[in-house]
């Protein structure tokens, strides 16, 4: 059973013009045990509309908020989610699984954004332009867009909701979000802190249920005028497609194929610390997590045995124990792709270095693996595993590599390691990708433009640009002036 400090924030309820209704129906529960966890509601399209009505009426009284006072609000939410950072994290990793130090790492992460776009919202200046008609001025100033709608996923169930809803709050938007059914509670927790920094009712919102009746109401409703999507591309392709029936914007975080690339004048050392944090995150089940491992000829052998050897020694387990670093993957279909992929790869001639198989613990669990002799023909070459599976690919020249990193219709994250300071820019410059780590393998911070380019998604999370989502951009020509 959960132990927090405050049992009030585990809700069983979804949040809707500032009430707390439904009734709990679709139990979420624990991947490592088994154990449900709550019930919550399976609301569908007509709770839906009533929650995008409720933000449509609360939007006008929101955006004519003066910045300041959104921003101390968004400020309150902020110090509330840190205060409750154990709480949040306990809830996280008891339903998603990941290990509770990534847990309080993610709730950080996720406040992060808050404080961020709290400052932010303070700063969403316009322009003046010299006007090339007499007498007049041109002012261009920044508007919020509306009503918004964001659909998350299981893998981030904190930051995926804050990094889309803290710049749209900040900008006068109202929200209304779609937890994914496997991770509802810490999405509720973070709603229920809301309240209590005193966001006004409809501001945010917040159903669980039926995705398809949800989704529709989200990307056809007249009201809606920006969709957010963290997810799969098959799905955010769907809802481009729905949104584009009443023009919406759409941000759209998709799929992800990165590439590991370690040339032989690497710090070997500093690429095998690297490449266990690109791939085995959460379970190797980020969209940023490396999917595909590129080792140059010199280097290869001694990368894999040392890789191997460190990926050998990863504690699996539930998240909440001691010295656990790789807890279950979300559910057993998780499972059986990373099954699936592991039989492919093995079935072409990939050798596995290092795991293969389901863990002894059963069910959701998968020995952290490592395959080397990949090649393109295999499985996971072409599509995202999501799950801590390393396959490690040979490769000779640095054109070769580039051009197998790029690939793929995929570009969202891609890291190499290289002491060459003209191979650094050259290659990260030849990346078809939105980010590139060079001798780093974390991308992900408030301060920095997240998200993708090919099917890799439309748009940016995060920073200055990550508010450009939320706002109209209003010219206004004052002529009759005089001067
Ligand atoms: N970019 C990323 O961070 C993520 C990528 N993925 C990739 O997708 C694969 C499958 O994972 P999965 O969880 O099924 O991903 P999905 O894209 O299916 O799910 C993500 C979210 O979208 C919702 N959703 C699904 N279909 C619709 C729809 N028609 N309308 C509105 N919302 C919808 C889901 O709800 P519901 O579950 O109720 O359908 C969930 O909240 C993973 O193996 C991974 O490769 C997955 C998660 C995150
Ligand atoms: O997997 C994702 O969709 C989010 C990546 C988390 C991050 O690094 O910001």
């Amino acid at each position: 059973m959960l132990k927090l400090n405050d049992p009030s924030l585990l809700k069983s309820q979804c949040y809707v013009d500032g009430a707390w209704i439904g009734a709990g129906i679709d139990a979420v529960d624990n991947p490592a045990t088994g154990e449900v966890l709550a019930k919550v509601p399976r609301f569908g399209a007509d709770e839906t509309t009533l929650a995008v009505e409720a933000a449509s009426r609360a939007f006008k009284p929101w955006a004519k908020k003066s910045a300041k006072e959104r921003s101390l609000i968004l400020r309150k939410w902020f110090d509330l989610i840190m205060a409750n950072q154990e709480d949040i994290a306990q809830i996280m990793t008891a339903e998603q699984g990941k290990p509770l130090a990534e847990a309080r790492g993610e709730v950080a992460y996720a406040a992060s954004f808050v404080e961020f776009y709290a400052e932010e919202a303070k700063r969403i200046y316009g322009e003046t332009i010299p006007s090339p008609f007499p007498n007049s001025r041109i002012i261009v100033q920044k508007q919020p867009v509306g009503v918004c709608a964001a659909i998350t996923p299981w893998n981030f169930p904190a930051a995926m909701i804050t990094r889309k809803c803290a710049p749209g709050l900040a900008a006068g938007c109202t929200f209304v979000v779609k937890p994914a059914p496997d991770t509802p509670l810490t999405a509720l927790a973070l709603v229920e802190l809301a309240e209590r920094a005193g966001f006004p009712a409809g501001v945010l919102n917040l159903v669980t249920g039926d995705a398809v009746a949800i989704g529709k109401v989200m990307t056809t409703h007249p009201a809606v005028r920006f969709v957010g999507f963290t997810g799969s591309t098959p799905v955010g392709k769907l809802l481009m497609q729905q949104a584009a029936s009443t023009v919406k914007k759409v941000g759209l975080e998709l799929g992800g194929n990165a590439p590991f690339i370690v040339f032989d004048d690497a710090d070997l050392d500093a690429a095998v610390q690297g490449a266990i944090i690109a791939k085995y995150r959460n379970m190797g089940q980020t969209c940023v997590c490396t999917n595909r491992l590129f080792v140059q000829d010199g280097i290869h052998d001694e990368f894999v045995a040392k890789f191997a050897g460190e990926v050998a020694r990863m504690k699996v387990g539930n998240g909440v124990e001691i010295g656990v670093v790789q807890g279950p993957l979300i559910n057993e279909r998780a499972v059986e792709k990373v099954e699936r992929h592991v039989a492919d790869a093995v079935a072409n001639g990939a050798k596995v270095v290092v795991g293969g198989h389901r863990h002894a613990l059963g069910r959701t669990f998968f020995e952290p693996t490592v395959l080397s002799g990949v090649t393109t023909r295999m499985l996971v070459t072409n599509e995202e595993t999501f799950g801590p599976v390393a396959p490690v690919y040979r490769f000779t020249t640095e054109d070769e590599v580039v051009q197998m990193a790029n690939d793929t219709p995929f570009g969202l994250a891609a890291y190499f390691y290289s002491k060459d300071l003209g191979r650094a820019f050259r290659v990260a410059e030849e990346l078809e990708y939105g980010m590139v780590g060079i001798n780093s393998a974390i991308l992900g911070t408030e301060v920095a433009p997240f998200g993708g380019v090919k099917e890799s998604g439309l748009g940016r999370e995060g920073s200055l640009h990550g508010m450009d989502e939320f706002v109209e951009i209003k010219y206004m020509l004052v002529g009759g002036l005089g001067v």
